[in-house]
C-alpha cells in the first residue's frame, strides 16, 4: 500500500490557511455526547441563541455578551440541556394518557348524541345576518402561501386594518414586518403559523420558531399536531410536543391545529383535541388547508364538544371558508374564530376568490 506524501509546508503567501495540526485530535461527536435518541419530554428548549437579523436589537432582548465563548464545543451545551431537564414537570407517558383519552371519547359520543340542535347559541357576534364589526374580529386575516411576496402581506396588513379583523395570520418570516405594520392598529394583531404546514417538524424546532416568531411580535401562535405520532397513537408525544410548545410561548395563547382531513373517525378527532386541550392549547383549529380539506360544521361542533371540559378553550374553523354564510355556519357550530384567506369577501368586500392560500376542498361543504 502506498503511503500519501507529506503535506507541503505552508507558504508565507498561504499564511492565512491554518495547516491542520496532527498534535490535535479533530473532535468527533461520540453518541454518548448526543442527546439520548428518545429524550424524555418535555424535551429542553435550547437556550435561544442571537437571532441573525434583529435579537439584540429588540427592546425586550438583552443586550448582547461583550465574549462570546468560541471554545464551547457541543459536548458542554448538550450538558447544559440535560440538566434543564430537571428544571420541568414530568413526562405525561401514554400509559397515563390512553386511559383519559378512552374515557374522554367516550363521554364527548354521550355528549353528541345527547345535544339537541337549540342547546348552543353563539355568543361571538349579536348578529347572524349580517358582516359586523365582532364578525371582523373573529376573523383571522390569512397569507400562508409560499409564494407570498412582501408586497402582499403589506396588502394583508393594510385589508386587516381597514376591516377591523383580528390579526393576520402568516408564516413566522413574516411576522417581523407584520407586527411592526400593525403597530398602531391594537384591534389587530399578528399570529404566526408554527412547524406549518405538516407538524412534523421536531419539538425543539417548534418551540425555537414560536420563541422567535413571538419575538417577532406574534401576539398568537398556530402550530400543527405531530400528525403521524398521533395516528399511531403515541399520545405522550402529541401531549408533550404541544405542552413543550405552549411553555416556550410563555403566555402567547397557542392554537393546535389538530388537521381533520387526516383524521378519519370523530374517536380520533376527539382525543387529539383532548390532548391540546391538556396539554394547555388555548385553542382547537381544525384545518392547514394545505392537506386536502378544510372546515366542516360537523367537526366543528365535535371539536366544541371535546373542549367543552377544558374551561376556556374555544374552536378555531379554518380552510375553505370562503363565504358569509359558510362563515356564519362554523359559527352556529361553535367556532368563535374563522381562520380564512377570503376575510373580506366574507365582509362583502369583493366576491371569494378561487384560488386561495390553501387547497381546502371546496365539496367539504
Ligand atoms: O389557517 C388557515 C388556512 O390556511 C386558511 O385556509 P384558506 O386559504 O382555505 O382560507
Amino acid at each position: 500500500m502506498s503511503s500519501n506524501p507529506p503535506p507541503p509546508p505552508p507558504s508565507s503567501s498561504s499564511s492565512s490557511i491554518r495547516p491542520l495540526n496532527p498534535t490535535k485530535p479533530i473532535p468527533i461527536f461520540t453518541p454518548t455526547q448526543r442527546l439520548p435518541s428518545k429524550p424524555s419530554f418535555p424535551w429542553p428548549q435550547p437556550p435561544l441563541p442571537p437571532h441573525p437579523q434583529n435579537f439584540y436589537n429588540h427592546p425586550n432582548n438583552p443586550s448582547p455578551p461583550s465574549t462570546i465563548s468560541k471554545g464551547a464545543g457541543l459536548h458542554n451545551q448538550q450538558q447544559k440541556l440535560i440538566s434543564m431537564q430537571s428544571n420541568v414537570p414530568d413526562p405525561r407517558t401514554n400509559e397515563e394518557l390512553t386511559p383519559l383519552v378512552d374515557a374522554h371519547v367516550a363521554k364527548v359520543l354521550e355528549d353528541l348524541k345527547a345535544e339537541t340542535s337549540e342547546e348552543y347559541t353563539p355568543d361571538v357576534v349579536d348578529d347572524l345576518t349580517k358582516a359586523t364589526e365582532k364578525l371582523a374580529q373573529t376573523i383571522d386575516h390569512t397569507l400562508l402561501k409560499p409564494e407570498a411576496t412582501e408586497d402582499q402581506i403589506k396588502a394583508l396588513c393594510e385589508e386587516a386594518i381597514e376591516y377591523g379583523f383580528k390579526s393576520c395570520c402568516i408564516n413566522p418570516s413574516h411576522a417581523r414586518l407584520v407586527s411592526t405594520t400593525l403597530a398602531n392598529t391594537p384591534q389587530t394583531i399578528t399570529c404566526s403559523v408554527i412547524g406549518f404546514p405538516l407538524g412534523a417538524t421536531s419539538t425543539s424546532s417548534k418551540c425555537y420558531e414560536a420563541s422567535l416568531a413571538i419575538l417577532d411580535g406574534a401576539k398568537e401562535i398556530d402550530m400543527v399536531l405531530p400528525i403521524g405520532q398521533f395516528l399511531q397513537s403515541d399520545y405522550s408525544y402529541v401531549y408533550n410536543d404541544i405542552f413543550s410548545v405552549v411553555r416556550a410561548a410563555k403566555g402567547v395563547p397557542v392554537k393546535v391545529i389538530i388537521e381533520t382531513s387526516l383524521l378519519k373517525t370523530q374517536e380520533q378527532k376527539i382525543a387529539a383535541c383532548w390532548i391540546a386541550a391538556e396539554a394547555g392549547a388555548a385553542w382547537v383549529k381544525t384545518s392547514t388547508g394545505f392537506n386536502g380539506g378544510g372546515a366542516t360544521v360537523e367537526d366543528v361542533k365535535l371539536m366544541r364538544l371535546a373542549v367543552k371540559h377544558n374551561e376556556g378553550v374555544k374552536v378555531k374553523a379554518s380552510g375553505g371558508v370562503r363565504t358569509f354564510e359558510q362563515a356564519i355556519g362554523v359559527i352556529k357550530a361553535g367556532a368563535s374564530r374563522i381562520g380564512t384567506s377570503n376575510g373580506v369577501a366574507i365582509m362583502g368586500g369583493n366576491p371569494p376568490k378561487k384560488e386561495n392560500g390553501g387547497e381546502a376542498d371546496k365539496e367539504a361543504y
